[in-house]
């Protein structure tokens, strides 16, 4: 089900008309669906049964407060990898009991904020890690519940820039460091040994790479409970992928159950950390056609958004579908470049798309919710776009596009 439909040839996003809302607040546009982000959410969240868990958003995927707040009315955890990402949270209403704190580099004063504020764990990603939580613990005289994040090294299957769960990946320890290290941490005076995390990568569209994976830690579980250490959670990370294109994979519900299913008979609880799935179908950027062009034999469509937008489709060759916001009978298609002003051959959103198009018309990159906005940039100075909520027939802006002085607001040129 989506969230935007044509109604006649005109594209609404949930109720709200899309060339109104380009009208009324400019192009590039990000246009969230509120109904969606919560549909979605619910997905991972009830397939999980009976078993208690925490349904902890990754929240890197998309940050915007009002994505958060939604999610914090809704009861979510969250999945943090930096202490600006916990402010965030915080900022939303969220309850930072239910925040995770996933990442490889965590500094000393982002572990003490952490603390500070009682997350509910750090997923330590190394040795070295864990003794600096340990330490930043000791001198705040506080208590830090942690899981070790292992590598179970399978095959995510996915873009290798996306890829978390091999070897050669900077994420995590592997199985066989994790005894010695848990036993280390079993030991520390302020660490207390909570769980276990595993995130193998993003993108995935097929459920067998999650339940190898999660094969490799409950062995891991189970060995640790002989010697001792009984774990409370199991966190399965994140990584469902979604439909760009012609991918099938599970549906959250699908996927989740399958994961539950496979901790029957255990008593331990379960958290999961998705975003892709939650925020990329909940979103589309809209961008309008300044110019069509010609160059040889090839037809370009340039548009004012640009890599600085959405980078996905630069940094992974990501596809992502592009629709016109009106639909055409009178004009004749043709193969497109859709691409931006911005000064590099790799700005690009699309490759080779027919598209009946003129300028001055409007364009919707789907699945843009995730990971689009999050890793925008100012890059060839652009100011970033603004972002509108749509709930109904309502719309919110929920993030204003970015004025020219904030270009170079922290600035200062010497005495
Ligand atoms: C530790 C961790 N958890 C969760 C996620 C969210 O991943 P996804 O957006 O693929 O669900 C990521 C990103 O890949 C991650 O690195
Ligand atoms: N940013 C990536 C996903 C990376 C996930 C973060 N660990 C994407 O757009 O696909």
């Amino acid at each position: 089900m989506d969230f935007f439909n044509y109604n006649e040839n005109q594209l609404y996003a949930e109720e709200c008309s899309v060339t109104d809302l380009a009208k009324t607040h400019g192009t590039p546009l990000y246009i969230y669906s509120r109904a969606t982000i919560e549909r979605h959410w619910h997905a991972f969240d009830q397939a999980a049964g009976d078993r208690p868990h925490l349904v902890c958003y990754a929240v890197k995927a998309n940050s915007n407060l009002a994505v958060l707040n939604v999610m914090a009315r809704l009861g979510s955890g969250f999945d943090i990898v930096s202490k600006g990402e916990l402010a965030r949270v915080l900022q939303a209403g969220g309850d930072a009991s239910k925040v995770v704190f996933s990442g490889v580099g965590k500094k000393s004063d982002e572990i003490a904020y952490a603390l500070e504020k009682n997350i509910h764990c750090f997923n330590v990603e190394s040795e070295a890690e864990l003794d600096r939580i340990q330490a930043v613990a000791k001198q705040l005289g506080k208590k830090a519940p942690i899981s070790l994040r292992v590598n179970p090294d399978v095959d995510a299957g996915t873009h290798p820039y996306i890829s978390t769960g091999l070897k050669e990946n900077k994420f995590g320890v592997s199985i066989e460091d994790a005894y010695k290290i848990y036993a280390k941490a079993a030991e520390y005076s302020h660490i207390v040994v909570k769980g276990i995390d595993s995130h193998i990568g993003s993108q995935l569209t097929e459920i067998q790479p999650f339940l190898d994976a999660l094969d490799r830690v409950l062995l891991l579980v189970d060995n640790l409970a002989e010697q001792g250490i009984k774990l409370s959670h199991i966190d399965v990370g994140g990584g469902l992928g979604v439909c760009y294109d012609d991918e099938q994979p599970p549906h959250p519900n699908e996927y989740a159950k399958a994961i539950a299913s496979k901790l029957e008979g255990r008593d331990i609880s379960l958290i999961y950390e998705p975003g892709r799935a939650i925020m990329a179908n909940a979103g589309i950027l809209v961008t309008e056609v300044e110019f069509l062009k010609t160059n040889q034999d090839r037809h370009f469509a340039i548009v004012d958004g640009a890599m600085n937008d959405l980078i996905r489709p630069s940094l992974y060759q990501a596809w992502q579908k592009i629709i016109p916001v009106k639909t055409k009978s009178k004009v004749a298609p043709k193969i497109y470049d859709i691409v931006g002003p911005v000064c590099e051959t790799g700005d690009f959103l699309g490759k080779a798309r027919e598209l009946a198009i003129e300028a001055g018309d409007l364009l919707a990159i789907r699945s843009s919710g995730a990971y689009g906005f999050t890793m925008s940039s100012n890059y060839n100075s652009r100011p970033r776009a603004a972002e509108i909520m749509v709930d109904g027939e309502n719309s919110y802006v929920i993030r204003q596009r970015e004025s020219l002085e904030s270009l170079w607001q922290g600035e200062n040129v010497l005495p």
